[in-house]
């Protein structure tokens, strides 16, 4: 199997500029890696920095050291030191990364919004909408929400949009931050079936999963962070 996602010795210490430069030393180094096909687990108590892991290797925070290397077909970046562009154009084509928690554009129509990574790759309005549609209607999101936009839904609703947003592009790589937490059981059992579509299809998937049930699911090993504290 290809490797898609290789961390090797990297650390980050958070430094606080407003409140006398107070440093908070936080992970040092991580060592991992996800094959295509493969799902990864980050377990580890509350504050160990498993979402700050994610958010290093989608470029949300700056690792301070050490290699994060990214994978798309023959081609090789390092996260860790990758510029700007090289950023904006991983998480168009490479990277897709399912936040906590929905950042939704006021006014936006739930279903545009979940359109819109297949939209920024050039895929046509009409068929953007329709795969957003199948999406929607698999995680059970009421037809009748999809024209609003999604500031007022509830957390579940919320994060089922935000769920089939991240899923809708198929990029080679899944990062997941808890994307079960504010689901029923019936929703929790949908989002295991489209992770497992998705290793199927090669996806290299990486994700931190409070719910045991859905951990055992679908990771194929664990990653214990407090080992990198
Ligand atoms: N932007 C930031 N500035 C300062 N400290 C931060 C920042 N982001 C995270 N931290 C600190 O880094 C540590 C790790 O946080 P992180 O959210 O990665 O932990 P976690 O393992 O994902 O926790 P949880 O399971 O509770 O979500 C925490 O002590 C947190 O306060």
């Amino acid at each position: 199997m290809t490797m898609r996602l290789c961390l090797s010795g990297v650390g980050k210490t958070f430094v606080m500029h407003l409140q006398d430069g107070i440093e908070i030393p936080v992970l040092r180094g991580v060592e991992l890696a996800v094959k295509e096909g493969e799902c990864v687990a980050l377990t580890g108590p509350s504050g160990t920095g498993k979402s700050t892991i994610l958010r290093m290797i989608y470029g949300n925070y700056v690792a301070d050291e050490g290699q994060i290397l990214v994978v798309d077909g023959a081609r090789i970046f390092d996260m860790a030191s990758a510029p700007p562009r090289r950023v904006i154009d991983l998480r168009l084509r490479t990277i897709s990364y399912v936040s906590q928690f929905l950042r939704a554009v006021p006014r936006v129509p739930a279903i545009d919004v979940v359109a819109e990574p297949l939209r920024s790759l050039g895929t046509s309005p009409a068929e953007a909408r329709d795969r957003a549609a199948t999406l929607l209607a698999r995680l059970n999101l009421p037809e009748r929400l999809w024209s609003l936009p999604p500031a007022t839904f509830s957390g579940g609703e919320q994060q089922r949009v935000n769920i089939a947003r991240g899923l809708v592009a198929q990029r080679p790589i899944l990062i997941l931050d808890e994307p079960t937490a504010s689901l029923d059981a019936t929703n929790r059992d949908i989002v295991v079936e489209l992770i497992d579509e998705r290793k199927k299809a090669g996806t290299a998937v990486l994700g931190i999963f409070h719910d045991a049930i859905v951990r055992d699911a679908v990771a194929d090993h664990c990653v214990d962070v407090q080992a990198f504290t």
